[in-house]
Protein backbone atom coordinates (compact mmCIF):
# COMPACT_ATOMS: atom_id res chain seq x y z
CA UNK A 1 0.00 0.00 0.00
CA UNK A 2 1.74 3.45 -1.28
CA UNK A 3 0.50 6.95 -0.79
CA UNK A 4 1.49 9.04 -3.61
CA UNK A 5 2.12 12.57 -3.82
CA UNK A 6 -0.97 14.44 -3.06
CA UNK A 7 -1.62 16.03 -6.69
CA UNK A 8 -3.66 19.28 -6.68
CA UNK A 9 -6.60 19.40 -4.80
CA UNK A 10 -10.10 18.93 -6.29
CA UNK A 11 -12.39 21.48 -6.66
CA UNK A 12 -15.93 21.55 -7.49
CA UNK A 13 -16.47 25.40 -7.38
CA UNK A 14 -13.87 28.52 -7.28
CA UNK A 15 -15.60 32.12 -7.12
CA UNK A 16 -12.93 34.56 -8.45
CA UNK A 17 -14.04 38.43 -8.23
CA UNK A 18 -17.42 38.24 -9.19
CA UNK A 19 -17.47 35.43 -11.02
CA UNK A 20 -18.33 31.50 -9.61
CA UNK A 21 -16.36 29.42 -11.44
CA UNK A 22 -17.95 25.81 -11.80
CA UNK A 23 -16.10 22.28 -13.04
CA UNK A 24 -18.61 20.98 -15.16
CA UNK A 25 -19.09 17.28 -13.49
CA UNK A 26 -21.11 15.82 -16.52
CA UNK A 27 -18.29 16.17 -18.84
CA UNK A 28 -15.84 14.59 -15.98
CA UNK A 29 -13.94 12.70 -16.07
CA UNK A 30 -13.39 12.77 -20.44
CA UNK A 31 -12.97 16.28 -19.93
CA UNK A 32 -12.74 19.28 -17.25
CA UNK A 33 -14.23 22.11 -18.65
CA UNK A 34 -14.92 25.37 -16.44
CA UNK A 35 -18.38 26.86 -16.78
CA UNK A 36 -18.23 31.14 -15.90
CA UNK A 37 -20.86 31.57 -14.21
CA UNK A 38 -21.75 35.75 -13.81
CA UNK A 39 -25.18 35.79 -13.53
CA UNK A 40 -27.90 33.78 -11.44
CA UNK A 41 -29.53 32.33 -14.29
CA UNK A 42 -26.48 30.15 -14.78
CA UNK A 43 -26.12 29.02 -10.96
CA UNK A 44 -29.62 28.12 -11.76
CA UNK A 45 -28.99 25.84 -14.78
CA UNK A 46 -26.23 24.49 -13.19
CA UNK A 47 -27.73 22.82 -10.65
CA UNK A 48 -31.14 21.80 -12.61
CA UNK A 49 -28.42 20.34 -15.25
CA UNK A 50 -26.44 18.82 -12.63
CA UNK A 51 -23.07 20.50 -13.68
CA UNK A 52 -22.28 20.65 -10.00
CA UNK A 53 -24.02 18.49 -7.86
CA UNK A 54 -23.89 16.74 -4.49
CA UNK A 55 -26.01 18.12 -1.58
CA UNK A 56 -23.29 20.32 -0.18
CA UNK A 57 -21.61 21.80 -3.23
CA UNK A 58 -25.22 22.65 -4.38
CA UNK A 59 -25.90 24.78 -1.32
CA UNK A 60 -22.45 26.61 -1.43
CA UNK A 61 -23.32 27.18 -5.91
CA UNK A 62 -26.90 28.40 -4.23
CA UNK A 63 -25.26 31.39 -1.79
CA UNK A 64 -22.66 32.49 -4.82
CA UNK A 65 -25.71 32.89 -6.40
CA UNK A 66 -27.41 35.10 -4.50
CA UNK A 67 -24.03 37.10 -4.23
CA UNK A 68 -24.37 37.21 -7.89
CA UNK A 69 -27.93 38.20 -7.43
CA UNK A 70 -26.33 41.34 -5.57
CA UNK A 71 -24.00 42.28 -7.71
CA UNK A 72 -26.79 41.78 -10.78
CA UNK A 73 -29.73 43.73 -9.56
CA UNK A 74 -29.59 47.70 -10.51
CA UNK A 75 -29.95 50.89 -7.88
CA UNK A 76 -33.64 50.87 -7.93
CA UNK A 77 -35.25 51.18 -4.92
CA UNK A 78 -36.90 47.67 -4.67
CA UNK A 79 -32.85 45.94 -4.97
CA UNK A 80 -33.82 44.14 -2.31
CA UNK A 81 -37.15 42.42 -3.61
CA UNK A 82 -35.31 41.87 -7.07
CA UNK A 83 -32.77 39.66 -5.26
CA UNK A 84 -35.34 38.25 -3.22
CA UNK A 85 -37.08 36.86 -6.51
CA UNK A 86 -33.30 35.53 -7.30
CA UNK A 87 -32.89 33.81 -4.40
CA UNK A 88 -37.41 32.30 -5.21
CA UNK A 89 -35.32 31.01 -8.58
CA UNK A 90 -32.59 29.58 -7.17
CA UNK A 91 -35.12 27.31 -4.10
CA UNK A 92 -36.58 26.12 -7.55
CA UNK A 93 -33.50 24.34 -9.02
CA UNK A 94 -33.93 20.75 -7.46
CA UNK A 95 -35.97 19.52 -4.42
CA UNK A 96 -34.03 17.23 -2.32
CA UNK A 97 -31.25 18.07 -0.83
CA UNK A 98 -31.90 20.36 1.97
CA UNK A 99 -28.68 22.08 1.95
CA UNK A 100 -29.97 24.40 -0.89
CA UNK A 101 -32.60 26.01 1.16
CA UNK A 102 -30.67 25.72 4.15
CA UNK A 103 -27.97 28.23 2.17
CA UNK A 104 -30.52 30.52 0.83
CA UNK A 105 -31.95 30.58 4.17
CA UNK A 106 -28.47 32.22 5.67
CA UNK A 107 -27.94 33.96 2.76
CA UNK A 108 -31.92 35.75 3.32
CA UNK A 109 -31.06 36.67 6.76
CA UNK A 110 -27.72 38.63 6.10
CA UNK A 111 -29.73 40.31 3.38
CA UNK A 112 -32.37 41.33 6.11
CA UNK A 113 -29.05 42.69 7.68
CA UNK A 114 -27.91 44.89 4.92
CA UNK A 115 -29.60 48.53 4.35
CA UNK A 116 -28.16 49.54 0.94
CA UNK A 117 -26.73 47.60 -2.30
CA UNK A 118 -23.15 48.01 -1.80
CA UNK A 119 -23.43 47.11 1.71
CA UNK A 120 -25.35 43.69 0.55
CA UNK A 121 -23.30 43.11 -2.57
CA UNK A 122 -19.77 42.38 0.07
CA UNK A 123 -21.86 41.04 3.07
CA UNK A 124 -23.35 38.17 0.41
CA UNK A 125 -20.29 37.84 -1.08
CA UNK A 126 -18.32 37.12 2.48
CA UNK A 127 -21.45 35.02 3.67
CA UNK A 128 -21.39 32.61 0.52
CA UNK A 129 -17.26 32.40 0.64
CA UNK A 130 -18.07 31.57 4.70
CA UNK A 131 -20.82 29.11 3.65
CA UNK A 132 -17.87 27.44 1.59
CA UNK A 133 -15.04 27.77 3.98
CA UNK A 134 -17.41 26.36 6.73
CA UNK A 135 -18.35 23.09 4.83
CA UNK A 136 -14.56 22.71 3.54
CA UNK A 137 -13.62 23.02 7.75
CA UNK A 138 -16.60 20.29 8.83
CA UNK A 139 -15.66 17.50 6.07
CA UNK A 140 -12.11 17.58 7.91
CA UNK A 141 -13.64 17.20 11.21
CA UNK A 142 -16.51 14.31 10.17
CA UNK A 143 -13.82 12.62 8.30
CA UNK A 144 -11.25 12.62 11.92
CA UNK A 145 -15.41 11.17 13.86
CA UNK A 146 -15.77 9.00 11.35
CA UNK A 147 -11.78 7.47 11.16
CA UNK A 148 -11.73 7.28 15.23
CA UNK A 149 -15.13 4.97 15.07
CA UNK A 150 -14.02 2.72 12.56
CA UNK A 151 -10.52 2.10 13.82
CA UNK A 152 -12.51 1.44 17.60
CA UNK A 153 -12.72 -2.44 16.69
CA UNK A 154 -10.67 -2.96 14.06
CA UNK A 155 -8.08 -5.58 13.58
CA UNK A 156 -5.77 -4.29 10.55
CA UNK A 157 -6.80 -2.95 6.73
CA UNK A 158 -10.54 -3.77 5.98
CA UNK A 159 -12.59 -2.63 2.32
CA UNK A 160 -15.31 -0.06 2.18
CA UNK A 161 -18.38 0.03 -0.15
CA UNK A 162 -19.58 3.22 -1.31
CA UNK A 163 -22.27 4.86 -3.16
CA UNK A 164 -22.50 8.02 -5.26
CA UNK A 165 -19.88 10.84 -5.49
CA UNK A 166 -19.60 12.13 -2.07
CA UNK A 167 -16.22 13.99 -2.47
CA UNK A 168 -14.65 16.97 -3.10
CA UNK A 169 -16.61 17.36 -6.26
CA UNK A 170 -19.76 17.43 -4.15
CA UNK A 171 -18.62 19.56 -1.18
CA UNK A 172 -16.82 22.35 -0.20
CA UNK A 173 -13.65 20.23 -0.58
CA UNK A 174 -12.21 16.64 0.78
CA UNK A 175 -15.87 15.22 0.86
CA UNK A 176 -18.52 13.86 3.48
CA UNK A 177 -18.32 9.60 3.10
CA UNK A 178 -15.30 10.14 0.86
CA UNK A 179 -13.98 12.37 3.28
CA UNK A 180 -14.23 9.37 5.96
CA UNK A 181 -12.66 6.92 3.38
CA UNK A 182 -9.54 9.29 2.61
CA UNK A 183 -9.23 9.57 6.96
CA UNK A 184 -9.14 5.48 6.96
CA UNK A 185 -6.82 5.75 4.22
CA UNK A 186 -4.54 7.72 5.65
CA UNK A 187 -4.44 5.85 9.15
CA UNK A 188 -2.93 3.12 6.95
CA UNK A 189 -6.62 0.94 7.31
CA UNK A 190 -8.13 1.04 4.27
CA UNK A 191 -7.47 -2.54 2.35
CA UNK A 192 -9.88 -1.24 -0.81
CA UNK A 193 -13.08 1.15 -1.29
CA UNK A 194 -15.92 -0.72 -3.82
CA UNK A 195 -17.55 2.06 -6.15
CA UNK A 196 -20.89 1.43 -7.19
CA UNK A 197 -21.31 3.13 -10.55
CA UNK A 198 -24.41 4.29 -9.35
CA UNK A 199 -26.31 4.19 -12.64
CA UNK A 200 -28.25 6.49 -14.17
CA UNK A 201 -25.82 9.38 -13.57
CA UNK A 202 -23.05 6.72 -12.97
CA UNK A 203 -21.65 9.64 -10.32
CA UNK A 204 -19.48 6.36 -8.85
CA UNK A 205 -18.22 5.27 -12.12
CA UNK A 206 -17.34 9.09 -13.78
CA UNK A 207 -16.81 11.11 -10.55
CA UNK A 208 -15.75 9.18 -7.15
CA UNK A 209 -13.52 6.36 -9.19
CA UNK A 210 -11.79 9.50 -10.61
CA UNK A 211 -11.05 11.52 -7.31
CA UNK A 212 -9.73 8.75 -5.52
CA UNK A 213 -7.22 7.35 -8.77
CA UNK A 214 -5.96 10.68 -8.62
CA UNK A 215 -4.59 10.45 -4.96
CA UNK A 216 -3.51 6.92 -5.93
CA UNK A 217 -6.43 4.86 -3.48
CA UNK A 218 -7.37 1.69 -3.94
CA UNK A 219 -10.42 1.61 -5.62
CA UNK A 220 -12.64 -1.22 -7.57
CA UNK A 221 -15.47 -0.22 -9.85
CA UNK A 222 -19.06 -2.31 -9.81
CA UNK A 223 -21.58 -1.98 -11.13
CA UNK A 224 -24.91 -1.18 -8.57
CA UNK A 225 -26.01 -5.13 -9.02
CA UNK A 226 -22.89 -6.93 -7.19
CA UNK A 227 -23.25 -4.99 -4.38
CA UNK A 228 -25.15 -7.98 -2.59
CA UNK A 229 -21.94 -10.64 -3.62
CA UNK A 230 -19.66 -8.38 -2.28
CA UNK A 231 -20.64 -7.87 0.84
CA UNK A 232 -21.45 -11.64 1.25
CA UNK A 233 -17.64 -12.29 0.43
CA UNK A 234 -16.88 -10.77 3.83
CA UNK A 235 -14.15 -8.07 3.17
CA UNK A 236 -16.01 -4.89 3.29
CA UNK A 237 -16.58 -3.93 7.38
CA UNK A 238 -18.64 -0.57 6.22
CA UNK A 239 -21.67 1.03 3.54
CA UNK A 240 -20.33 4.77 4.06
CA UNK A 241 -22.27 7.36 2.30
CA UNK A 242 -23.45 10.69 2.61
CA UNK A 243 -26.70 12.51 2.60
CA UNK A 244 -29.21 14.76 0.98
CA UNK A 245 -31.60 15.02 3.91
CA UNK A 246 -32.05 13.78 7.56
CA UNK A 247 -35.18 13.88 9.39
CA UNK A 248 -36.02 14.32 12.94
CA UNK A 249 -36.18 10.68 13.05
CA UNK A 250 -32.59 10.04 11.90
CA UNK A 251 -34.14 8.82 8.20
CA UNK A 252 -31.84 9.75 5.12
CA UNK A 253 -32.61 10.64 1.81
CA UNK A 254 -29.74 9.91 -0.68
CA UNK A 255 -28.91 8.61 -4.37
CA UNK A 256 -31.27 6.00 -5.46
CA UNK A 257 -29.78 2.84 -4.23
CA UNK A 258 -28.74 3.45 -0.65
CA UNK A 259 -31.83 2.19 0.67
CA UNK A 260 -31.04 -1.43 -0.62
CA UNK A 261 -27.95 -1.01 0.41
CA UNK A 262 -29.01 -0.46 3.77
CA UNK A 263 -31.47 -3.61 3.70
CA UNK A 264 -28.18 -5.68 1.71
CA UNK A 265 -25.47 -4.48 5.00
CA UNK A 266 -28.19 -5.10 7.62
CA UNK A 267 -28.60 -8.73 6.48
CA UNK A 268 -25.00 -9.26 5.94
CA UNK A 269 -23.82 -7.98 9.43
CA UNK A 270 -22.06 -5.01 7.87
CA UNK A 271 -22.21 -1.47 9.30
CA UNK A 272 -24.23 1.45 8.00
CA UNK A 273 -22.75 5.06 8.41
CA UNK A 274 -23.78 8.38 7.28
CA UNK A 275 -21.49 10.93 6.79
CA UNK A 276 -23.07 14.45 6.40
CA UNK A 277 -23.02 18.22 7.79
CA UNK A 278 -25.68 19.59 10.09
CA UNK A 279 -26.71 22.12 7.06
CA UNK A 280 -28.24 18.63 5.53
CA UNK A 281 -30.49 17.76 8.68
CA UNK A 282 -33.69 18.94 8.69
CA UNK A 283 -35.26 19.11 12.30
CA UNK A 284 -38.92 21.03 10.55
CA UNK A 285 -39.68 17.02 8.85
CA UNK A 286 -40.34 14.37 11.05
CA UNK A 287 -39.93 11.38 9.33
CA UNK A 288 -38.35 10.77 5.86
CA UNK A 289 -42.03 10.22 4.55
CA UNK A 290 -42.41 13.99 3.78
CA UNK A 291 -38.77 14.76 2.29
CA UNK A 292 -39.65 15.76 -1.68
CA UNK A 293 -37.74 13.09 -4.05
CA UNK A 294 -36.87 14.27 -7.08
CA UNK A 295 -38.30 12.75 -10.31
CA UNK A 296 -35.81 13.31 -13.77
CA UNK A 297 -36.74 12.04 -16.67
CA UNK A 298 -37.09 8.77 -17.83
CA UNK A 299 -34.44 9.35 -20.74
CA UNK A 300 -31.67 9.36 -18.15
CA UNK A 301 -32.35 5.35 -17.80
CA UNK A 302 -33.46 4.97 -21.13
CA UNK A 303 -29.96 6.04 -22.31
CA UNK A 304 -26.39 6.17 -21.06
CA UNK A 305 -24.08 9.52 -22.32
CA UNK A 306 -26.40 10.35 -24.91
CA UNK A 307 -26.68 6.72 -26.30
CA UNK A 308 -30.53 5.11 -26.52
CA UNK A 309 -30.09 1.51 -24.36
CA UNK A 310 -33.83 0.98 -24.09
CA UNK A 311 -36.32 0.23 -27.08
CA UNK A 312 -38.17 3.20 -28.13
CA UNK A 313 -41.63 3.71 -26.59
CA UNK A 314 -41.24 2.14 -22.87
CA UNK A 315 -41.71 3.84 -19.96
CA UNK A 316 -39.22 4.58 -17.91
CA UNK A 317 -39.34 5.48 -13.63
CA UNK A 318 -36.79 7.97 -12.27
CA UNK A 319 -36.83 8.89 -8.76
CA UNK A 320 -33.24 10.12 -8.37
CA UNK A 321 -33.28 9.75 -4.01
CA UNK A 322 -34.31 7.42 -1.66
CA UNK A 323 -35.00 7.24 1.64
CA UNK A 324 -33.70 4.75 4.30
CA UNK A 325 -35.49 4.38 7.30
CA UNK A 326 -33.09 5.19 10.65
CA UNK A 327 -33.80 1.67 11.82
CA UNK A 328 -31.34 0.77 9.06
CA UNK A 329 -28.69 3.16 9.91
CA UNK A 330 -25.87 1.99 12.43
CA UNK A 331 -24.44 5.73 12.94
CA UNK A 332 -25.00 9.15 11.60
CA UNK A 333 -21.45 11.20 11.83
CA UNK A 334 -21.74 14.99 11.43
CA UNK A 335 -19.39 17.64 12.72
CA UNK A 336 -21.26 18.42 15.94
CA UNK A 337 -20.88 14.66 16.79
CA UNK A 338 -21.81 11.24 16.04
CA UNK A 339 -25.42 9.49 16.54
CA UNK A 340 -25.22 6.01 16.77
CA UNK A 341 -28.67 3.77 16.32
CA UNK A 342 -30.33 7.27 15.34
CA UNK A 343 -33.77 7.86 16.73
CA UNK A 344 -35.33 11.12 17.35
CA UNK A 345 -33.73 11.47 21.17
CA UNK A 346 -30.07 10.90 19.44
CA UNK A 347 -30.96 13.72 16.66
CA UNK A 348 -32.54 16.41 18.95
CA UNK A 349 -29.71 15.70 21.22
CA UNK A 350 -27.31 17.57 18.66
CA UNK A 351 -29.42 19.43 16.53
CA UNK A 352 -32.06 21.09 19.24
CA UNK A 353 -31.53 24.27 18.06
CA UNK A 354 -32.59 23.29 14.66
CA UNK A 355 -35.86 21.67 15.82
CA UNK A 356 -37.90 24.83 15.67
CA UNK A 357 -36.21 25.91 12.18
CA UNK A 358 -38.73 25.75 8.61
CA UNK A 359 -36.94 25.97 5.65
CA UNK A 360 -38.85 28.68 3.98
CA UNK A 361 -38.84 29.16 0.04
CA UNK A 362 -38.69 25.26 -0.37
CA UNK A 363 -39.99 23.71 -3.92
CA UNK A 364 -43.23 22.20 -3.58
CA UNK A 365 -43.41 18.54 -4.64
C1 LIG B 1 -21.77 14.82 -0.03
S1 LIG B 1 -22.87 14.47 -1.22
C2 LIG B 1 -24.22 13.55 -0.52
C3 LIG B 1 -25.30 13.36 -1.51
O1 LIG B 1 -25.62 14.61 -2.06
C4 LIG B 1 -24.89 12.38 -2.61
O2 LIG B 1 -24.74 11.12 -2.04
C5 LIG B 1 -25.96 12.37 -3.65
O3 LIG B 1 -26.94 11.71 -3.51
C6 LIG B 1 -25.77 13.29 -4.80
O4 LIG B 1 -26.82 13.23 -5.72
P1 LIG B 1 -26.75 14.10 -7.05
O5 LIG B 1 -28.00 13.76 -7.79
O6 LIG B 1 -25.49 13.71 -7.76
O7 LIG B 1 -26.75 15.56 -6.60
Amino acid sequence: MTHKNSPEKVHALVWEDGCLRMLDQRLLPAEEVWLECTDVESVVEGIRGMAVRGAPAIGIAAAYGVALAALEVSHDPDWRDQIAAHVERLAQSRPTAVNLFWALERMRQSLAGCNSLGIARSVLTAEAVAIHQEDAEANQVMGRLARDLMLENASGPFAILTHCNTGALATGGYGTALGAIRSVWDAGFLSRVYADETRPWLQGARLTAWELLREGLPVVLNCDGAAAQILRGGEVKWVIVGADRITANGDVANKIGTYGLAILARHHGVGVMVVAPSSTVDMSLPTGASIPIEQRDGCEVKSIQGKTIAPAGVEAFNPVFDVTPAGLIDVIVTERGVVRRPDMSGMARLFNDQASGSVPGQASQ
